[in-house]
């Protein structure tokens, strides 16, 4: 057994959480640059959790200048084991209402102005993705956020957009009728891919917060609707938390899924043509395995 660490990524409405005892906001140096602020470190009932808000407090990060792979880095730099995104999305299924929560299982990614990888020039690597959320975690998520309160759907696909501006009616009407996407947001990816780089166990819980624009009934989302929303959604994702540490305890045995050892069959340069200088950026990430 290993020490859990559980890092939770705060999005849209989520910029600090409470209960933590032996707080600090720890400033973190990676060599990818800045995370998108100080993450909140210290301990609930017994289990060690840092907190990061993904656009930084006061919402200052745009989805595209997020730096996600210094977010990664940094969280594993500090000891994570386990990443849990909480992000506000729109819904494509009328089932999946403002206020529901989503236990995200699968991906597609339309973003295209972000660094995707911590692997490249030097080093190459290739995980895989097929199962980019670990199952297990997302049981006890799916768990902690049925006990907050929150109605929840297990399993859904998340449409990842570049954003900033939201999808037009063409797009909304082709990611839900023909591509099957289930809610959609502007951050999930990379971050997905990089937890998995960084051999991380990651899970996704969408927070409704609109229907995007496809729906007859409802007006096309904008920032305030969803702002109105987000309250009552942070409180549940808050009430979830607390939920956490008896559900996964504070020691891990390794991943039955195998996320923890992700990089074991990804790497493919030759060692001795390995970049010294893109190794030692990696020394957080891959260090198990270099
Ligand atoms: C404030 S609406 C759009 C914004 O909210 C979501 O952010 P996050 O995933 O960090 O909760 C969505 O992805 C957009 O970035
Ligand atoms: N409809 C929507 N599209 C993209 N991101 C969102 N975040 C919250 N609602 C969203």
């Amino acid at each position: 057994m290993t020490e859990r660490m559980i890092a939770i990524i705060g999005g849209s409405g989520l910029y600090e959480i409470d209960g933590l005892e032996q707080v600090e906001w720890v400033e973190v140096k990676t060599p990818w640059g800045k995370p998108s602020d100080a993450i909140l470190t210290g301990t609930l009932q017994g289990l060690k959790l840092a907190f990061l808000p993904r656009h930084g407090r006061g919402h200052v990060l745009d989805p595209s200048s997020v730096p996600y792979r210094a977010n990664i880095d940094a969280l594993k730099r500090l000891g994570a084991t386990d990443v849990i995104s909480m992000s506000a999305c729109g819904s494509f299924r009328e089932e999946m209402a403002p206020g529901d929560f989503v236990i995200v299982d699968q991906f597609i990614d339309r973003t295209f102005a972000r660094d995707k990888s911590f692997f490249g020039p030097g080093c190459v690597a290739h995980v895989s993705l097929a199962h980019p959320t670990c199952a297990a975690l997302a049981d006890s998520v799916a768990e902690a956020a049925d006990k907050s309160g929150a109605t929840v759907h297990r399993g859904g696909t998340y449409l990842a957009m570049e954003g900033p501006q939201f999808s037009t009616l063409a797009e909304s009407n082709m990611y839900r009728d023909h591509w099957g996407a289930d809610v959609i947001g502007m951050t999930n990816m990379p971050e997905a891919k990089l937890a998995r780089e960084a051999e991380l166990c990651y899970a996704s819980v969408a927070m409704v917060t609109d229907y995007d624009c496809w729906h007859p009934d409802h007006d096309a989302v904008e920032v305030s609707d969803i702002v109105r929303t987000l309250t009552g959604n942070a409180d549940k994702a808050r009430r979830t938390i607390t939920h956490l540490p008896a559900l996964l305890g504070s020691g891990r045995a390794p991943c039955p899924h195998g996320c923890d050892r992700a990089l074991d069959t990804a790497m493919i340069t030759a060692p001795e043509k390995r970049d010294p200088a893109v190794l030692a950026r990696l020394d957080a990430v891959a260090g198990r395995v270099l």
